[in-house]
């Protein structure tokens, strides 16, 4: 295989892609702590094995296999352990996002993971929801939250999720969607049908994870039971004609997230991730960065990593970006303006 990466032309769309203004719908709050904010929370924390050492980290950030990520996931997870902290990670990635040009973001926070380490639930929605107020204010990143199921940890954690995601004294204002996350293998999705229903209920919409490392039964019954409204990775879907033909048909977009499949193992080479086969059915293909640091990755190089696979020019990202407005839950006003920016931004880098 030839490689590009120093072409002039590659040069400039990394520079386009640095600057493009962008919507990232699948990324996990934990899995977003920067090299920075893991060694600090660590050395906050000297009982905790992840290294205070940023440059250990990429070692100890090597996945064996997709059980192996959510170990190590996890005991970053474990670092995670006062209101302080929450709203320090939170803050710190909005800083991120907004240095890569993302104006919009669904975040997704696993909130059982933190009350049931001791941190008070009222606490833990405060300090969401007084970072995306900050972050907004002075970086001009507009958060919002999807609560996830941690599936492994059982229905107790769809439970404890339905009920901080849909009471109203709890619920924060950035909420808008439902998600399920965490091994897919031994845990079927149809168990978290009544969650899925009383979240829909309250007004929330539904994002499960599915087909990242199982097979398209898996997207089906993420539909079919979880009324799945996008669907988080749904690799395996290319495997099953009759399922990329529904997800186009009733326009149901994937998160795709490249760089992640490679890293946790789910699909063996970029060259042979299934992206091109989505967009060749017409399916809607969202990019994304899902853990971005844990993966070596963030959003621009999975924008890069697209345009390769898909052989996409400056306007071809520029829709692509456009994808992820559209496939977002913003309001009609809200996704009028960043397309907007997406085409005055795209117009005034290719005027002559
Ligand atoms: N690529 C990914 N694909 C799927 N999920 C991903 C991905 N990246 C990050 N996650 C996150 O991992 C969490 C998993 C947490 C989990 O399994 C678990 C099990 C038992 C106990 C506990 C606990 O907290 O005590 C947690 C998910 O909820 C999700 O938000
Ligand atoms: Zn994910």
């Amino acid at each position: 295989m030839t490689d590009h990466r120093d072409a002039p032309a590659v040069r400039d769309l990394h520079a386009f892609i640095a600057g493009l203004p962008k919507a990232e719908l699948h990324v996990h709050h934990v899995g977003s702590a920067s090299p920075r904010i893991v060694s600090e929370l660590a050395a906050r924390h000297p009982d905790s094995k992840v290294p205070t050492d940023p440059e250990a980290l990429v070692d100890y950030f090597t996945f064996t296999d997709f059980a192996h990520f959510i170990e190590v996931y996890l005991s970053v997870v474990d670092l995670i352990r006062t209101p302080e902290d929450v709203r320090l990670l939170t803050y710190e990635v909005a800083r991120d996002m907004a240095r890569q040009q993302v104006r919009y973001a669904e975040l997704t926070i696993t909130p059982f993971s933190s009350t049931r380490r001791g941190i008070d639930e009222r606490a833990f929605m405060d300090a969401i929801e007084d970072a995306r107020k900050a972050a907004e204010a002075e970086f001009g990143t507009v958060l919002r939250w999807c609560f996830d199921i941690p599936g492994e940890a059982g229905l107790e954690s769809a439970e404890e999720t339905a009920r901080l995601a849909t009471d109203d004294r709890l619920r924060p204002e950035g909420l808008v969607s439902f998600g399920l996350g965490g091994p897919e293998i031994g845990v079927p999705r149809p168990q978290f049908k009544p969650y899925f229903d009383r979240a829909i209920a309250a007004g929330l919409r539904s994002v499960p994870h599915a087909g990242e490392t199982t097979g398209p039964e898996t997207v089906w019954d993420a539909l079919n039971e979880l009324r799945a409204e996008r669907i988080g990775h749904g690799t395996s879907s290319a495997r099953d004609p009759k399922l990329l033909a529904h997800l186009a048909e009733h326009r149901i977009p994937l998160e795709v997230c490249p760089t992640s499949n490679i890293a946790t193992r789910a699909v063996r080479t970029l060259e042979e991730h299934p992206i091109k086969e989505f967009t060749r059915a017409g399916v809607i293909v969202t990019v994304n960065s899902d853990d971005p640091p844990m993966f070596g990755t963030d959003l621009n190089n999975e924008y890069a990593v697209a345009a390769r696979l898909l052989g996409l020019d400056e306007r071809g990202l520029a829709s692509l970006a456009g994808n992820g407005v559209e496939a977002s839950f913003l309001d009609d006003a809200g996704k009028a303006k960043l397309v907007a920016e997406i085409d005055a931004y795209t117009a005034a880098w290719l005027a002559p």
